[in-house]
């Protein structure tokens, strides 16, 4: 009898716990059904608009926005127009901020191309997002070695090459498109979205600090995450970027004779400025790499046992890495080594002598004045105060010991510090989901080896978290001839952008 009853009591029981379990399903589904995400018509929308984010893409390439070059500033003032006037037409409150003018090396000035920002949504209950990214490009010439005109968008097999097209035209582009998306479908944004375009990034980003500072308590105040999208995948796989080197950006000029000389008629009579910036650039770093500088390598934040292990486990193909970029030898040959000296040691390169003979031909010329220019770029627990105080007094002391009747001057003319994030924070957890729901793979968590100069000061001075979402492919190119952007990385990073504004927002801080 006893048995019987405790029998009934337990199907009992277990018919109990089975209405909950279906109950808790259909709650759970109510609740998904009313709150579910419409990815699929988000996605499709892209989708069906592909061509004319190609063509708006093919529009902004074709502005020679190039801010090293002063004679292209009318181009560079209208490629901040018509950023502004892309916001505008999606409703955005816009704003075209004067940050001033900029001195030009002969002593002229000419205004800096305005900051263009804009907010779009104010609810109070959301979180907001300000995204930044630059419009301006690097330099780019057909006689560089360009297969295609660099300001005509050229599709080839996919591939859309154009100067600026990864660097950073088309993720600025995909960013507005995901909230275009959006608006399109009369959906509910789910962030407040804020934008702040820039044009002078490739130079170093001038005047941007003073704004960012002037704008701490307005623009930023209701700012809670910074995105930043300016760089590229490590590989096929998608990537969230947690770091940044900075750069130190040198010109050394050397002085010579007060004009250009015969190196028949002189040679071998004069100390040449040439020979001399020669030698005090070649005793900057060794054939292997290493940096003579003294003091600098010091600096470097000690690489831990955990970072090792971090660069271990990422997938890095390095034969595919070399024959990327067309070299039989790196200057490392393990993985770890590779990717560290790329993302977390600093590293001087040589680019280019102003005043030196450059053209065709065998012109027989002692230059009077050359200017070496030079960069290190720089990395935690380096600091570009002290980079410039220790390469001025190396250089001084290396061009003294030459005894040369010629002048030195060397200047710093850029100073961008370093950046590294807290991957822990939930707006990489974000990033990881969004990357699952459109990839349907874990993103590889990577450092950037070249420079957002404005990335620490956002930390810095608004306090606020950043990431770095990138959509770039790993061999776009960037700076390079012939550079390019996916079809493939351009739609499905506006779906990625699409998906990590719905991931921000279930963010709950
Ligand atoms: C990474 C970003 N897309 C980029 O190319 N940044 C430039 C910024 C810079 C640094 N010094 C001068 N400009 C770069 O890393 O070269
Ligand atoms: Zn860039
Ligand atoms: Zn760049």
């Amino acid at each position: 009898m006893e048995c019987v009853k405790t029998l009934t009591t337990s199907r009992n029981n277990e018919r109990f716990h089975r209405q909950e379990e279906m109950l808790a399903v259909i709650f759970l589904a109510i609740i998904l059904g009313i709150n579910a995400h419409p990815f699929d018509e988000l996605h499709q929308y892209v989708d069906e608009h592909v061509e004319d984010y190609v063509q708006a893409l093919r529009e902004w390439v074709a502005v020679e926005s190039d801010s090293s070059d002063a004679t292209k500033r009318p181009d560079l003032h209208r490629m901040m127009d018509m950023t502004a006037e892309k916001l505008k037409n999606m409703g955005g409150e816009v704003e075209m901020v004067d940050i001033g003018s900029q001195e030009l090396p002969d002593g002229t000035t000419i205004p800096l191309p305005k900051v263009v920002t804009a907010q779009i949504g104010k609810d109070s209950n959301k979180h907001t997002v300000c995204i930044y990214g630059h419009v301006d490009v690097q330099p780019a010439k057909k006689e560089d070695g360009w297969a295609t005109d660099p300001y005509n968008l050229t599709d080839i097999d996919g591939k859309l090459y154009g100067r600026g097209s990864s660097d950073n035209k088309a993720p600025v582009l995909a960013w507005m498109h995901a909230v275009e998306a959006y608006q399109a479908l009369d959906l509910d944004l789910p962030v407040n979205v804020k934008f702040l375009i820039e044009g002078m990034e490739e130079t170093g980003s001038n005047g941007l600090d003073t704004m960012i500072v002037a704008k701490r308590d307005t623009f930023f105040s209701d700012v809670d995450y910074i995105i930043i999208s300016d760089c590229g995948w490590l590989s096929r796989k998608p990537a969230l970027t947690y770091g940044t080197r900075g750069n130190c950006y040198f010109f050394a000029e050397v002085e010579g004779p007060k004009q250009d000389l015969h190196s028949g008629v002189y040679g071998g009579t004069v100390i040449e400025p040439m020979t001399d910036l020669i030698g005090i650039l070649d005793s900057l770093i060794s054939p292997n790499g290493k940096i003579l500088v003294p003091g600098i390598r010091e600096a470097v934040a000690p690489f831990s046992d955990e970072e090792w292990k971090m660069y271990q486990d990422i997938d890095f193909n390095i034969e595919t890495f070399k024959s990327k970029i067309g070299v039989s030898q790196l200057m490392y040959n393990n993985k770890v080594d590779l990717l560290s000296h790329r993302w977390r040691h600093p590293t001087v390169s040589i680019h280019g002598i102003e005043g030196a003979f450059s053209a065709s031909g065998s012109k027989t010329v002692i230059p009077a004045k050359v200017t070496g220019k030079f960069s290190i770029r720089q990395v935690p627990d380096m600091d570009p105060a002290m980079v410039k105080k220790q390469v001025t007094d190396y250089l001084n002391s290396v061009f003294g010991k030459r005894k040369s009747p010629n002048k030195l001057k060397v200047t710093m003319i850029i100073g961008a510090k370093p950046w590294l994030a807290d991957t822990k924070h939930a707006l990489y957890e974000a990033g990881r989901a969004a990357v699952k729901r459109v990839f349907q793979m874990e993103p590889d968590l990577i450092r950037e080896g070249g420079t957002i100069p404005i990335a620490q000061t956002f930390q810095d001075v608004t306090g606020k978290s950043i990431i770095m979402l990138p959509i770039g492919g790993f061999d776009d190119g960037l700076h390079s001839q012939n550079e390019k952007m996916n079809r493939y990385n351009y739609i499905e990073g506006t779906k990625l952008f699409i998906s990590y504004l719905h991931e921000v927002a279930e963010i709950k801080e």
